[in-house]
């Protein structure tokens, strides 16, 4: 999508230092940048100062698409806090999903529900201490399937609710055929390939009115896949205000 976002509705921030923490990342911004002073006129109520906002990135998609491993490589390579989606399912879905039965709505409503006040207790601020002096970004990448729209609905939610947060997704496509082969080959994880038909027939795809959504196709090698992701994020951030930002 990148192309899909349209910044007339939940207009983002200029996010000057914000694609990795100013703490801890040095950005060169090309361009005119509005001065400290022009920044500080965002006084509506739903547009806080560019230092409080929070991204918050869901890697969506079937099983065995790559949310954890594409989740994880963009949190290192953007020094953004990284959440694993999955681990809020309770026991008994991860039992029925081990089983290759589906989940339902009802199923997944506690969980989504989890994810969301997730979304809204991330920090503020970047939280470090002794035993983690590199410390946790306020920025997140987190895991969740989101098959449906209802589910993104919900999880959008959370972004209208806390006025700092800039909820975005990112669709990891690919076809049924590849993620049964890849869900076959994965070891060591508890939804096999005989859950993937069912994870399709409850797919709802992201139709063009989601314009908070960026497609990668994930059908190539993994690298690419990777590279792809992470372009498509600073390129959807870096739009904010308007310049390009080069994160070093
Ligand atoms: N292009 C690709 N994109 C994502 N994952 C890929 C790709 N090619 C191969 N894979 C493999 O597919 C598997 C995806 O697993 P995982 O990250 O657990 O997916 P999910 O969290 O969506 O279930 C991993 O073993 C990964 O190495
Ligand atoms: O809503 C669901 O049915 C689940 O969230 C499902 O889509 C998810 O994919 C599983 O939790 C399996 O875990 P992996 O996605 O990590 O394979």
């Amino acid at each position: 999508m990148g192309e899909n976002l349209d910044h007339s509705t939940n207009s983002p921030l200029p996010v000057v230092g914000t694609v990795n923490d100013e703490e801890n990342a040095t950005i060169k911004p090309q361009g005119p940048h509005p001065s400290r002073q022009e920044k500080s006129d965002f006084d509506s109520e739903r547009r806080p100062t560019h230092h409080l906002h929070r991204w918050i990135w869901f890697i969506t998609g079937p099983t065995a698409c790559g949310k954890t491993t594409i989740a994880k490589s963009l949190a290192s390579a953007l020094k953004f806090s990284f959440l694993e989606g999955d681990d809020y399912h309770p026991k008994a879905s991860v039992e029925k999903m081990s089983r290759g039965e589906p989940l339902n709505d009802e199923d997944r409503a506690g969980w989504l529900q989890a994810l969301k006040e997730h979304e809204i207790a991330q920090p503020q601020k970047k939280q470090t201490n002794g035993d983690d002096p590199e410390g946790k970004s306020r920025h997140l990448v987190t895991t969740c399937s989101a098959l449906k729209k209802h589910y993104r609905d919900l999880l959008r939610q959370g972004g209208e609710e806390a006025k700092d947060l800039r909820v975005r997704f990112v669709f990891l496509d690919a076809s049924e055929e590849t993620l049964t082969k890849r869900a076959a080959e994965r070891k060591g994880h508890f939804a096999g390939a005989n859950l993937v038909h069912s994870q399709f027939e409850a797919l709802e795809r992201p139709d063009e009115n989601e314009k908070d959504v960026v497609v990668v196709n994930v059908e190539g090698s993994l690298e690419d896949s990777e590279r792809q992701a992470e372009m498509k994020l600073k390129e959807e951030m870096g739009k904010d205000d308007g310049s390009f930002l080069e994160v070093l």
